[in-house]
């Protein structure tokens, strides 16, 4: 890992900022992309393929990514979360229903899902629909969750003020009180959200700056077919 210069010896942040490396020699070099004809039907093949290849290489948080959604004013907002399975249907999450981004999807349900590995060089970008799962699936995916993570998400008013931190430890001790009286309780805003997809890119870099893109994108007759192409870096 290069290290990072010292914003003290520049003369302004620019300057400084333009020095942080960045897209750096990948160690070792992850394969390069197959030919368009050669790569997997669906995109979730490629993309489980790569997560594979950046977990075994080490990379810290692999399913981490960044959900992008619209409020309804049509304002962009994104946020880091866990991807939670991929299946045929496409890129699962979860949340609560109460929370800014739930409010984005009852509002707008499309969603674009941002993985950036820089361990590896490796972008994807999922972009879609968003599909509600059903409740069985986000029961399992609560019930999966610490004692404590259950508490605290049935009992946060996730991303309002919170104004007396007296309140939120009262709610979250008896939130998991009740959970350990009721392991099989399932907060009933829980949502196991998922991300139908209408394209999905695969970005590589390469040091020398000839970057490698694919897309999959869905067949406008809605089929589950998908064309692929290469695009300009
Ligand atoms: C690594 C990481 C993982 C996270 N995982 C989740 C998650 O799975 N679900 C979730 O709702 N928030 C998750 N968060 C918190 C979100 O980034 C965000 O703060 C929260 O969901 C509120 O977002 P909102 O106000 O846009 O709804 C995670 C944050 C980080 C940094």
């Amino acid at each position: 890992m290069p290290i990072a210069p010292d914003p003290s010896s520049f003369p302004d942040t620019r300057a400084w900022i333009r020095a942080l490396p960045a897209l750096g020699v990948v160690d070792p070099p992850p394969p390069g992309l197959p030919t368009v004809e050669a790569l997997p039907e669906a995109p979730q093949t490629l993309f489980l393929a790569w997560l594979a290849e950046a977990a075994a290489a080490g990379v810290s948080e692999p399913h981490a990514a960044a959900l992008s959604t619209v409020d309804p004013g049509g304002r962009p907002d994104a946020r880091i979360l866990l991807l939670k399975d991929v299946t045929k249907e496409g890129f699962w999450f979860s949340g609560d229903t109460r929370s800014p981004k739930g409010c984005h999807l009852a509002s707008n349900a499309v969603a674009a899902m941002t993985f950036y590995w820089r361990e590896r060089g490796r972008q994807i970008r999922v972009r879609g629909t968003v599909a509600e799962g059903d409740p069985d699936v986000a029961a399992r995916d609560f019930r999966e969750r610490s004692v404590t993570a259950r508490a605290v998400a049935s009992a946060s008013r996730q991303s309002e003020v919170l104004t007396d931190p007296v309140e939120y430890e009262r709610a979250v001790t008896a939130a998991s009180a009740s959970i350990e009286a009721d392991p099989d309780f399932v907060s009933g805003t829980w949502r196991a959200w998922c991300v139908v997809p209408d394209s999905v890119e695969f970005w590589q870099a390469d040091p020398g700056r000839r970057h490698q893109r694919v897309r999959y994108r869905r067949e406008p007759s809605g089929e589950k077919r998908w064309t692929r192409a290469v695009l300009w870096p």
